[in-house]
């Protein structure tokens, strides 16, 4: 698998916010996103999800049969953690491992995976703001996308989630994935490559 960028560029609201931005990943590599607030990384990360178009440049990567579009082989997950608070945990991530059509672990496997055991049948709402965050990652082990795009994955996790998190990310490198990672906090994801948005 390879997934690259060649002379990327975004605008948000017809301001261009980044340009010239190149890298290349294959599988099992990751890429951290850094930069001041506003340079881009939030931008950047939708575009490579397909949820905004490009201002210039290319993105490729290798379609296979089951991932026909790069789209189609990411996970995203953004600042908002995308689950319904009148929804049980469980009920959530059923959705989202029938939605993304490409099922993985269990629901009560994912959610034990992230120190939620026992805590699927509780209405999404009453989570803690870090145990939301944590079922929010647990949808990246419901369904299988090759590509991880990790928005501030680790706001309001405790130490202990945060390396339970890290073991995850390196588990699916291990596994031929890629994860690509937007933060101001250390991620520990090893041997990443690094990315500084917001540099002339
Ligand atoms: N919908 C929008 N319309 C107009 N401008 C926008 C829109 N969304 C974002 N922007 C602007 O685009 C720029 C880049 O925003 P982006 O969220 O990508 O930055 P970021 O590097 O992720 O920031 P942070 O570190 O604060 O999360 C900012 O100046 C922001 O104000």
């Amino acid at each position: 698998m390879r997934l690259s960028a060649e002379e990327l560029s975004g605008e948000r609201g017809g301001e261009m916010v980044f340009s010239d931005v190149s890298f290349a990943l294959c599988a099992g590599d990751a890429l951290v996103v850094s930069g001041p607030n506003g340079s881009g990384k939030s931008t950047l990360l939708r575009i490579v999800a397909g949820l905004l178009p490009a201002a210039g440049g290319r993105l490729s990567f290798d379609a296979t049969e089951s991932f026909p579009t790069l789209a189609s082989a990411c996970h995203y997950l953004g600042h908002q953690n995308a689950m319904k608070t009148a929804l049980t945990v469980a009920e959530n991530l059923g959705f989202w491992r029938d939605f993304l059509g490409t099922p993985l672990n269990p629901v009560d496997d994912a959610l034990e995976q992230v120190g939620l055991g026992g805590l699927g049948h509780l209405p999404y709402a009453v989570l803690s703001t870090g145990q939301k965050r944590r079922a929010a990652i647990a949808r990246l082990l419901v369904a299988h996308r090759p590509v991880w795009l990790l928005d501030e994955p680790t706001a309001g996790l405790d130490a202990a989630s945060e390396a339970r998190f890290g073991e995850l990310m390196a588990a699916h490198r291990r596994d031929g994935g890629i994860v690509i990672g937007a933060t101001h906090l250390p991620l520990g994801l090893e041997g990443a490559g690094e990315l500084r948005m917001g540099e002339t």
